[in-house]
């Protein structure tokens, strides 16, 4: 067999690229002090991980590396956070105006990271009409008149487990292109729509479960 001495371009590993932001956000910190330059290893005992992960990472973006003196600090920057998709702004809509869905209304910090929340949507009586953050609430059945007005590629789900499915289909039925799932339920949809769960509690399950392993080994 014929080997091609193209480079393939390959899918970037979940695990690196969860480390992505901790590189940017690193870099940001550094940029801010005025340092021009960065080795794998200083990034390495910042992540506390082994450099060779580092310069792993970092070979699926475009960042070059130089000989002895490392990676050119606001080059990492910009190629990181264009990289990670931060510096385009995709519009979102959001579905539970509840605790966790206003709250993420409330967050600023969303748009920095590329994420732009137009619209969100409820069933409450009480939030029907409510602004947060400039963002209105509107009731559910306003959903498919809204998105194909407002034309979000993302879905927010932080409705009740029992209530998220159906939100689901719904955001599958208008034609979004990832739905970022808060809810402990399980959604199905079609395969070319992207899905994240995202669980504060399962860092927590794990925080738990250290600290009791810990005490364990102290008795
Ligand atoms: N991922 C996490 O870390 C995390 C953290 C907190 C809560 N949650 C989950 O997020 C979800 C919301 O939690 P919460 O504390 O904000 O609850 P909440 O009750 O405060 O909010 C839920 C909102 O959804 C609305 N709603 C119910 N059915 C709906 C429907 N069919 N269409 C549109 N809106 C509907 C309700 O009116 C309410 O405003 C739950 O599934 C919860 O388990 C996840």
């Amino acid at each position: 067999m014929v080997q091609s001495s193209k480079k393939v371009i390959s899918v970037v590993p979940e695990p690196s690229l969860r480390r992505m932001p901790a590189y940017l956000s690193f870099s940001e910190g550094l940029l801010k002090k005025g340092q021009e330059f960065v080795s794998s290893t200083q990034i390495a005992n910042y992540m506390n991980i082994d450099p060779t992960q580092v310069t792993k990472d970092l070979s699926y973006t475009s960042i070059v590396g130089k000989t002895r003196v490392g990676y050119e600090v606001k080059a990492m920057v910009d190629i990181l956070s264009n990289f990670l998709g931060f510096t385009v702004l995709d519009q979102a809509f959001l579905v539970g105006a509840g605790s966790l869905g206003s709250a993420l209304l409330l967050d600023d910090g969303l748009e920095n990271f590329g994420l732009d929340i137009v619209a969100a949507f409820d069933v409450n009586p009480a939030i029907i009409g409510k602004k947060f953050n400039d963002i209105e609430v509107f009731h559910i059945d306003q959903f498919r008149d809204l998105a194909q007005e407002m034309k979000a590629i993302i879905g927010i789900i932080t409705v009740p487990a029992e209530y998220a499915q159906s939100v689901a289909d719904l955001m599958a039925a208008w034609g979004v292109k990832a739905i970022w799932n808060f809810t402990p339920a399980r959604i199905k949809v079609p395969d070319d729509i992207v899905v994240q769960n995202t669980s504060l509690y399962a860092n927590l399950a794990i925080i738990f479960n250290k600290i009791h392993h810990d005490r364990e080994k102290e008795i």
